[in-house]
């Protein structure tokens, strides 16, 4: 009921517990604190929060354009309605090394269990779509070990994220993966990497997790969970799928109010109100209220 039954502290353990598991953990994209309810009641493993479904759910593209505040909220919100670890999407971190710093403390006071942060120049672009560049390797250590170094909690879990791949080879993101390691990065997110064997040759280069990006209609193929088990990758990322397919049905309830004058046919797809009730705990609620109000002072006043 209200929130999360565990602390900040204990989900970046369970984080990082995860990742030392052996077995790949699925992050599946929230795109708002109902949708990470769904998440932990069907059994992954975290929550991921999209920079991109961030953006578009206020009517933006995915250029840099959300600011920290608008993140550090949406994420808190999210985070705080699952007792899974939420990992959030930082962007290139909000500015210079030094904003990347107060971010980064920010994310930690929201609740999150951890941030990856980019080395894309500012405006960035979706990993997926052509037209990226990212800064150089110092540039891009600098942000990471600012960020490394901001936390207050070491378990807060610090991923970078290399676009590299986009403008250029495999061997230069191997390079630009081990860099940022060296400077302070528990983690590693690849973007863009175009088959099996790229994140193998990540996975050789470094000795941290990897993640791989599942993105729908980007350059990566949708691997199984077992080819990316097998490929090394220690965390898979869903991020857009559920506002796509909440955007997707939402679209064709639509269709069906304006074709037949009634949502009728669109009912028996539409999650059910007890359902609904079931994820916000309605019944807790009730519970609630009902020791408050049925409350008696003894002595019969
Ligand atoms: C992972 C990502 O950074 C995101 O914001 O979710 C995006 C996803 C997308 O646009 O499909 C990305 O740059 O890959
Ligand atoms: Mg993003």
């Amino acid at each position: 009921m209200l929130y999360s039954s565990v602390t900040p502290g204990q989900k970046r353990e369970v984080l990082r517990a995860g990742l030392r598991s052996g077995r790949i953990q699925q992050f599946p994209g929230a795109f708002n604190p109902l949708s990470a309810r769904l998440i932990e009641d069907k059994g992954f493993d975290g929550v991921y929060i999209s920079g991109a479904v961030l953006a578009n759910d206020l009517g933006l593209p995915d250029i840099g354009l959300t600011t920290l505040t608008e993140v550090a909220t949406r994420a808190g919100q999210i985070a705080r309605m699952t007792d899974l670890p939420a990992l959030v999407d930082a962007d290139t971190g909000f500015g210079e090394p030094m904003n990347v710093a107060r971010s980064v403390q920010e994310l930690e006071n929201a609740g999150l269990a951890g941030c990856h942060i980019e080395d894309q120049f500012n405006p960035k672009r979706c990993g997926h779509l052509d037209g990226k560049n990212v800064v150089d390797v110092d540039t891009a250590a600098k942000r990471i070990r600012a960020a490394a170094d901001a936390r207050r909690d070491a378990n807060f879990l610090i991923m970078a994220r290399t676009d590299i791949r986009g403008t250029d080879t495999l061997a230069a993101a191997q390079d630009r993966a081990k860099a940022l390691v060296d400077a302070g990065a528990d983690a590693i997110f690849p973007e863009a990497m175009r088959d099996l064997s790229e994140f193998e040759a990540i996975r050789s280069a470094v000795d941290v997790p990897i993640l791989a990006n599942m993105t729908e209609f980007g350059k990566s193929e949708l691997f199984t969970l077992t080819d990316l088990e097998s490929a090394g990758v220690n965390m898979v990322i869903y991020p857009v799928t559920l506002l796509r397919s909440a955007m997707g049905a939402a679209e064709r309830t639509l269709e069906t109010i304006k074709a037949d004058g009634t949502q009728k046919a669109a009912v028996g797809s539409m999650q059910t109100r007890a359902r609904l009730y079931e994820l916000v705990d309605y019944e807790a609620y009730n519970r609630f209220d009902a020791s408050v109000f049925n409350f008696k002072v003894p002595g019969g006043h």
